[in-house]
This record gives structure tokens, sequence and C-alpha cells, in this order.
């Protein structure tokens, strides 16, 4: 049995549906098990946010999905991190999270399990590509494996219309008002991708 952690922090949703897109994948291989989970929020995030509805909404939707641990991250043969662009890289959120895992780093305990990141940004050039990269920074310091999106299996990146994917993640564009909701070729690259980890994780669950 490979365990899988589908492990997210959403503001407004986007990354919350394609960190479900990516479950189903993992559920389409046999032999393993899914968990799904969200980073804390900050409470000067929710006093400053929780005047927009849609950061409510979207938090209300998530209320049912439980906060990650470090016990989670331990038991995870295979993770995934949904992760929205902050200024072209990771949230604080998830940054504070990596931080307080330091006992992982030094005990080894994420090293040679592969990873995969998946990410969202309102502009198809607002950082996409750069969220990926600069997230693959702490995901090598903790000794990870990292996965990508392969052309061969995405046929949907081969396109000029303003969805995202690339060879380093799955994506969704949010559009510049945020009100564009994950697409279905968006979706799919996501699920392809859980899928992708979970058969990684799998082949090399006590192997390395
Ligand atoms: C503080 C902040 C910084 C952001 N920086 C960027 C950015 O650099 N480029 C961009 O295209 N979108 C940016 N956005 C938009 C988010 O990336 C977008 O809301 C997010 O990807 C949607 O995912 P979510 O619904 O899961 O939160 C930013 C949003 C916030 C709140």
């Amino acid at each position: 049995m490979a365990n899988i952690l589908v492990v997210y922090y959403s503001s407004y949703g986007h990354i919350h549906e394609m960190a479900l897109a990516a479950a189903e994948g993992v559920k389409q291989v046999d032999g393993t098990e899914v968990k799904v989970v969200k980073v804390p929020e900050f409470e000067v995030t929710k006093k400053y946010m929780s005047q927009q509805d849609a950061y409510v909404k979207a938090q209300e939707a998530q209320a049912d999905i439980p906060e990650v641990t470090l016990d989670d991250l331990k038991w995870a043969d295979g993770i995934l991190w949904g992760i929205p662009t902050r200024y072209g890289m990771m949230p604080a959120q998830i940054k504070q999270l990596l931080d307080s895992a330091g006992s992982l780093w030094a005990n080894g305990d994420l090293e040679g399990k592969p990873t995969a990141v998946i990410t969202s940004s309102n502009t198809i050039h607002g950082g996409q590509e750069s969220t990926a990269i600069t997230s693959f920074v702490p995901l090598m310091h903790f000794g990870m494996i990292y996965v990508g999106l392969p052309y061969g299996e995405n046929p949907e990146q081969m396109t000029s219309e303003g969805i995202g994917g690339s060879p380093y993640a799955a994506s969704t564009v949010a559009g510049a008002d945020g009100s564009q909701q994950p697409q279905d070729a968006e979706k799919t690259m996501a699920t392809r991708l859980g899928k992708r980890v979970a058969k990684v994780a799998k082949a090399l669950k006590g192997n390395l």
C-alpha cells in the first residue's frame, strides 16, 4: 500500500478544486490510499481577507478538510502540493509549514518520496512557472524526487489557449479578476499528475 498526501493552501478555492482533481487520479491506482489536507490559515490573513465574499465562501467550502500535521507528511509515501501563486512564488502559509518541518528535514523523513506541484495564478504569465520552479527548491532540500507533467501524456499543454499546465506542474489560470474556475483540461492534468505520483510512489516504496 502506498500512501499519498495531497496538501494544499487555497484562498479562493481554485487550488482546493485542483487538489480534489489530483486525489481522483490517485484513486485510479490500485494499492494506494489518498488523504487530502489543507495548510492552516494565518489569523492575520483571516482578519484582512474576511471582507472578501469570494474568500469567505471558499473557506466555508473547505471547512471539512482536516489541517495538515507533520505526521501526515511522515505517513505519506508521495506528496502533491497545492500552491497558489503569491507574487510569483509560494504563499507564506506553505513556507511556514515547510519552515515548521525542520525536524523532518533533519531526520530525512521525506527523502526519496516522489513529489509534485499543482499551482495557479490569475494571469497566464503571472507566475505559473516561477511558482512551480521556486517550490522545487525547498522540496529538493527535503530530498524528495520531483515528478513533472510530461508532454507525451498531456496533449492539453500543446495549445495557444490561455490555460494552465506546463512540464513543471499542473495548474489553472484564475483570470484577471479571479472569477474563472478551473477548466476541465486543467483538472484532467491535475488528475493525471495525481495518478503519476501514486504510480511512482508505489514503484519506489521499499526499493530505494
Ligand atoms: C497576495 C496575493 C498575491 C498574488 N500574486 C499573484 C501573482 O504574482 N501573479 C498572479 O497571476 N496572480 C497572483 N495572485 C492571484 C492568485 O494567484 C490567485 O488568486 C490564486 O492562484 C487562486 O488560487 P486559490 O483560489 O486557490 O487561492 C495573488 C493573490 C494574492 C492574494
